[in-house]
């Protein structure tokens, strides 16, 4: 697993809509076939997202050719309300690229049988030949997309109980009042995301600290359902300074003077683009 460090979220948010933009780019070069993309929402990604429309906007990359999958949805609410990830991914990056609807693909929490939906999910990712890349962010428990502690590491698109410290977390979106986030999701599971060719993790922030040591310098857990990462063949953590609060210095260190030459001194000028 590689870990990029970088000073702070603009940053790290730039490198990684670079580092995708360019994993596109390679793939239309040598495959007539879409690049197939797993999405997260949260305010992780939103950096990312923002500078990705950047790009779409000025004609350095289309994604016309590309296929999106989203990691998770909650449970009955509709796709209309403003916290629906359905809204979130529409209102921060699908109205504002290239990207034709049917090429994307979002859960839908609102389905009669949501078992079925989950499974027919499931499908659909194998039917297009697997995910190229899933993005993701975690939550301050270490959960990926809605796998909570706990959650099979082995786990499958299913429906899955958020549990209250996540809910307390995500109230934050629906006027600080818990009862009003919903207790279910749907979300692809672990297995789901290691099934992918890569996978690109953003950490930010003090508070995702913890989940950050337990991820890189604990074993793995299905405690810390990021963990699972350390058995992923390709996999990579993109985080801010703030979020290594908690790993050892000798940690801190190796992977700062691993990663060097990946993190260049002039990243993150206006207009500066990274070929990967
Ligand atoms: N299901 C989402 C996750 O996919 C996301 O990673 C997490 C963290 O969100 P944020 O990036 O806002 O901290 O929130 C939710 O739980």
């Amino acid at each position: 697993m590689r870990l990029l460090i970088h000073e702070h979220y603009d940053l790290l948010s730039k490198w990684v809509a670079n580092y995708i933009v360019g994993k596109i780019k390679a793939h239309q070069g040598k495959s007539t076939k879409p690049f197939v993309l797993g999405l997260p929402t949260g305010s992780s990604p939103l950096g990312t997202y923002r500078e990705l429309v950047k790009l779409n906007k000025n004609g350095k990359v289309s994604f016309k050719n590309v296929i999106t999958f989203n990691m998770d949805e909650y449970v009955a609410l509709p796709e209309s309300h403003p916290e629906s990830y359905h809204s979130f991914m529409y209102s921060n990056l699908f109205d504002h690229i290239d990207i034709p609807s049917e090429n994307i693909n979002i859960l839908d929490g609102n389905a009669p049988d949501l078992e079925a939906e989950c499974l027919q999910y499931e499908e659909k990712i194998k039917a297009v030949g697997g995910i190229d890349l899933f993005l993701g962010g975690i939550g301050i428990d270490g959960h990926i997309a809605f796998n909570e502690p706990g959650s099979s590491l082995n786990s499958r698109t299913r429906v899955k109980t958020l549990n209250t410290e996540t809910r307390m977390v995500n109230s934050r979106f629906f006027d600080n009042d818990i009862n009003q986030v919903p207790k279910l999701a749907l979300t692809v599971g672990v297995g789901t995301v290691m099934d992918a060719r890569e996978v690109v993790i953003i950490v930010s922030g003090h508070q995702k600290s913890r989940a950050l040591h337990k991820a890189v310098e604990g074993g793995v857990s299905h405690m810390w359902t990021l963990s699972a990462l350390q058995l992923h063949n390709k996999s990579m953590i993109v985080c801010d300074e703030p979020a290594t609060d908690e790993l050892k210095v000798s940690t801190y260190k190796y992977f700062k003077d691993i990663e060097k030459d990946n993190i260049g001194p002039s990243l993150g000028k206006e207009g500066e683009e990274y070929l990967f």
